[in-house]
């Protein structure tokens, strides 16, 4: 199968992928057309492909599971680096998010999207505006995604009244979309831009919907602003208002103490690290992620968006998680290979409740092939490779819900979304600094 049979691309097909490792030994997988992963073997003979991928040696692996980003700021790499977090938030970002319109949003998202696919990524935790236009762009793409409206009330009991309707909205537009690759969510965005109101709110409202939440705590130390506030930890407070009790997915939490971790543990929260954004942003502390693990809370992993990465390629992240947790913590036993592998893979699906994260029979077909390459040789270990070795760049196949929307790195109209999404990128940032 070559790039110049076009059939192949965007729709479920029966399809063997042959020539290819698993664990580091030969194997081969059947998809049957369902979405689902029909069957793995050294040698599959009985099945009924319509297309043969040879891998030439290459690695399969789980489709990556970016478990937060903020997809349109991809339109903002690069716009505005090396800045502390609450000045970069208040005085570049959020005056340009200010302008941006729908379709800035949707070709914000194709283009992340683009860049998901291409370095391995098959599903993606979303925090922004505007989702239905995410939602459009994650739909043509063959993606899947978590999508949550962001919930920013600042204390003021009209504005949280608005954005109460807007989330609303939003989860029932995604809902009536019905599309199995899109689950909503629901985001307010941290303990200092959303009121108690908010997130009181926001902790019903997953429930009522039995919907994932999606919020950024303890990124920097938000604890000694929150106790002045509420007379309460973050993690304490964010209990108080009932935010940890129903599907919570809290992005950073760097700032966790014992008696946090403890909570968290208790209320069944997953946590994101996020290695590359609490680096560049300099948050002063790495997650405690031995105190985690120890306590069993699923950790998994996230790029945050591309204006404080500035990509959204899981291999770079997996391998800074990795090393930063073995220099922060000073142990080189900390997050060996295989561990960072899951928890960039299998714990994101858990926590989004995907049935993926896994190559084997009866799970979702999200699938990647690593190919081998100049960072993929010498093969000793293949796994040791992924997270160590190598970029997302040498990811050549990914499959999505039993679909293939990349092979040998093509990706159909991957030009037009750079091209548009340039510009656009070029004028939004025009009009907000005019
Ligand atoms: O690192 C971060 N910390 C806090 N907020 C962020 C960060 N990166 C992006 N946003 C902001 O979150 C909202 C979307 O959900 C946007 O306003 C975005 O700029
Ligand atoms: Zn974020």
């Amino acid at each position: 199968m070559t790039q110049t049979d076009p059939d192949i691309f965007g729709t479920k097909t029966q399809t063997l992928i042959r020539n290819i490792r698993l664990d580091g030994k030969p194997a081969e997988i059947y998809l049957d057309g369902t979405g689902n992963i029909a069957s793995v073997g050294e040698k599959i003979k009985d099945h009924d492909a319509e297309f043969i991928i040879d891998g030439n040696g290459a690695t399969a692996l789980p489709g990556m599971v970016n478990m937060h980003a903020h997809s349109p700021m991809s339109l903002l790499r690069g716009y505005s680096d090396d800045m502390p977090l609450f000045e970069w938030l208040s005085t570049k970002i959020w005056p340009t998010e200010a302008h941006l319109t729908e379709s800035d949003i949707y070709w914000g998202a194709k283009l992340a999207c683009l860049e998901m696919i291409r370095t391995g990524t098959t599903t993606f935790n979303d925090m922004y505006f505007m989702m239905n236009n995410v939602a459009e762009a994650v739909d043509e793409a063959g993606i899947r995604a978590c999508l949550s409206y962001c919930m920013i009330d600042g204390g003021d009991h009209e504005k949280f009244e608005k954005e109460c309707s807007v989330m609303e909205k939003t989860v029932a537009t995604l809902k009536a979309r019905a599309n199995p690759r899109i689950i909503p969510g629901v985001s307010p965005h941290a303990v200092y831009t959303v009121s108690e109101e908010g997130l009181r709110w926001c902790a019903e409202f997953s429930e009522r919907e039995n919907i994932p939440l999606h919020i950024h705590v303890d990124e920097t130390d938000e604890n000694p602003d929150c106790i002045k506030a509420h007379g309460m930890r973050v993690a304490q407070w964010l209990d108080h208002c009932g935010v940890l009790s129903n599907r919570c997915i809290a992005a950073h939490c760097c700032w966790l103490d014992a008696d946090d971790i403890r909570l968290f543990a208790d209320r069944g929260v997953t946590v994101v690290h996020n290695p590359v954004s609490n680096m560049k942003l300099s948050v002063g502390r790495a997650l405690p992620y031995p105190e985690l693990k120890a306590a069993g809370v699923n950790v998994t992993l996230g790029t945050d968006g591309a204006s404080s990465n500035n990509d959204l390629d899981m291999f770079g992240e997996m391998k800074t998680a990795a090393i930063l947790q073995k220099f922060f913590w000073n142990d080189p036993t900390i997050m060996p290979a295989s561990e960072a592998l899951t928890i960039a893979s299998r714990n994101g699906a858990k926590a989004l409740g995907i049935n993926a994260g896994v190559i084997a029979p009866g799970f979702l077909a999200d699938i990647i092939l690593v190919g081998k390459t100049v960072t993929t040789t010498p093969a000793f270990n293949t796994t040791s490779n992924a997270v160590y070795a190598t970029s997302g760049l040498a990811v050549d196949t990914t499959i999505c819900d039993g679909a293939v929307l990349m092979h040998e790195g093509f990706i159909p109209g991957a030009e037009e979304i750079l091209a548009k999404s340039e510009r656009v990128a070029f004028d939004l940032v025009r009009r907000a600094t005019a």
